[in-house]
């Protein structure tokens, strides 16, 4: 990219999270991130480019090991004139949702981080006008704790997710719940990974997004109560799955697209297509926590109908789901666990401060750190380097709790397919497709006790505002299939 020749009428919003806005190229496949910070906190150009480095070099060292080669794309730190930074911000300042306007883009320090746009990225480079669809997820947390420090007995039986639904809606972030369970999404099986989707497709939240050739066309944008227009997403979405016009309008229309829809997300999320060096690495066998969430719609939907077998097919070893769940699996002892590890090391760095460098806390994120998060022992021998790892592992797990997946689907001809290409069939097109994950920010030390604050906050509103007020017949029910058989089979 020539820097010098930076235009902003050549960039356009392309959206934000609560730490970065993107920026993209109107023609090209590349997005800018910039940094945000809340109003007079800016931080000084050299502590954005070490914060950036420090992003780009855990994306490299660490998540990449982790992840795959192919499913992580760290970028490149890239430094912009002023000038352009500027303009470009008041371009785009009327675009951002008003819910994100409580931090102000970076436009001190001139650096941003340069990215493939991942909405328009063709898989195996194809040419770049060629038609489009992206699915963005963010699945969060796909494990329920198995931690002997869990003090809550609902914790071991109500995944997070669920549990904050009911804070979050109580705080106003959302108007009502959504029916989604990550659990589901993560069982590998089809049948609850398709409720999972339906479930995201009704209520998005911030979980869902949808775009089509590089443009939203489905998903929260600034309302917290956004309406899901399913017969306006199928009309976007039938030349791809319809190419020959094939289904009339209707209900019966937009049901079979949203279908097909769910089944090609479905089809892309449990295929293999990277290996990674971290790639046996087994965190905790998928079987030692309860597979199945209490709170899950789909789950309590079962028990109503007295079915007692809820399948977990569990996931293949080389998919993005898989990977993304070892990850968040280095999450061990639960934050009730691991707070106390973390006091550790902060007595230890307020009797040595100049010792934070050498413990790597705030990086670099190198060889060295990745090899130190390979020692998966649980067992503390009361030392400050045990009680450091686990902390390191906690921040990568709380990483993967909070990545999101981009699925980019491009319709292919018969012909155009080859063998090493991933495809996925609809009953009337074919799919090139490829997988990424982004945010992959590491998340910062200093989080953990509000991690820990905010745990309590979440079980405790959820034991006093919904459990105590559950259907007596549904813990009743609970009770009786306490001992439901849990099928695991290879897909
Ligand atoms: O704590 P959670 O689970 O609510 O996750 C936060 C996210 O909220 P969500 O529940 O996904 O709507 C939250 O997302 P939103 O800003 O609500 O879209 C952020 O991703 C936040 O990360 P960070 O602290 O800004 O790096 C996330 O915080 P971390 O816990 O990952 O630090
Ligand atoms: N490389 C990319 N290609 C296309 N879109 C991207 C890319 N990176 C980010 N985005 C879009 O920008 C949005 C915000 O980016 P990102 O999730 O990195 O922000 P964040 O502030 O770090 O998020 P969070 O709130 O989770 O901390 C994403 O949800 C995604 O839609």
């Amino acid at each position: 990219m020539e820097v010098e020749k930076m235009d902003e009428n050549e960039w356009k919003y392309h959206g934000e999270g609560n730490q970065s806005l993107v920026v993209s190229h109107c023609q090209r496949c590349v997005v800018l991130r910039f940094l945000k910070s809340p109003p007079n906190q800016n931080k000084t150009p050299e502590e954005i480019l070490h914060h950036l480095q420090n992003i780009v070099d855990f994306g490299k060292h660490v998540m990449k090991q982790f992840f795959g080669e192919n499913y992580v794309h760290h970028g490149e730190i890239i430094q912009l004139p002023l000038d352009f930074v500027r303009q470009l911000c008041l371009k785009i300042q009327p675009e951002r949702p008003e819910c994100r306007c409580d931090k102000d883009m970076d436009t001190l320090s001139g650096y941003a981080m340069c990215l493939p746009n991942l909405t328009r990225l063709q898989p195996f480079r194809l040419a770049e006008h060629r038609p489009i669809l992206c699915i963005e997820i963010k699945p969060k947390c796909g494990f329920i704790p198995f931690s002997s420090h869990v003090s809550q007995e609902i914790k071991h039986k109500v995944c997070r997710y669920c549990m904050h639904q009911h804070l979050k809606v109580a705080n106003g972030k959302w108007k009502r719940p959504s029916k989604y369970c990550p659990l589901d999404l993560f069982s590998g099986n089809k049948q609850r990974m398709h409720f999972a989707l339906k479930s995201l497709l009704q209520e998005a939240q911030n979980n869902l997004k949808i775009f089509k050739n590089g443009e939203l066309i489905y998903g929260c944008k600034d309302d917290q109560d956004c309406v899901s227009d399913w017969n306006e997403l199928a009309r976007h979405l039938k030349p791809f799955f319809f190419p020959s016009n094939g289904l009339v309008s209707g209900p019966h229309c937009t049901r079979t697209i949203v279908k097909e829809l769910i089944h090609v997300i479905t089809m892309a999320l449990l295929s293999s297509t990277d290996t990674c060096r971290a790639g046996d690495m087994k965190t905790v066998p998928i079987s030692q926590g309860r597979s199945y969430c209490e709170a899950s719609a789909f789950n309590k939907e079962l028990v109503r109908n007295g079915k007692h077998k809820l399948e977990s097919s569990g996931l293949p070893r080389g998919c993005l789901l898989y990977k993304t769940l070892q990850a968040q699996m280095l999450d061990m002892l639960d934050i009730e666990g691991l707070y106390p590890l973390y006091s550790r090391v902060e007595q230890y760095l307020e009797e040595f401060p100049e010792e934070r460098s050498t413990l790597q806390i705030d990086g670099p994120y190198n060889e060295a750190f990745y090899e130190k998060l390979l020692d998966l022992s649980l067992e503390d021998d009361g030392t400050v380097a045990f009680a450091l790892t686990k902390v390191q592992q906690y921040r990568i797990a709380m990483t993967a709790k909070d990545c999101s997946i981009m699925i980019a689907l491009s319709p292919c001809l018969q012909d155009e397919c080859s063998e090493q290409r991933p495809v996925v069939l609809t009953s009337k097109s074919r799919f090139i497709f490829s997988v990424s994950v982004l945010d992959l920010d590491l998340k910062p030390y200093e989080s953990i006790p509000h991690q820990y604050k905010l745990d309590g906050e979440i079980v405790n509103y959820y034991l006093k505002n919904v459990q105590a007020k559950e259907d007596p017949v549904m813990s009743n029910l609970f009770k009786e299939n306490e001992d439901c058989t849990l099928v695991l089979h290879k897909v």
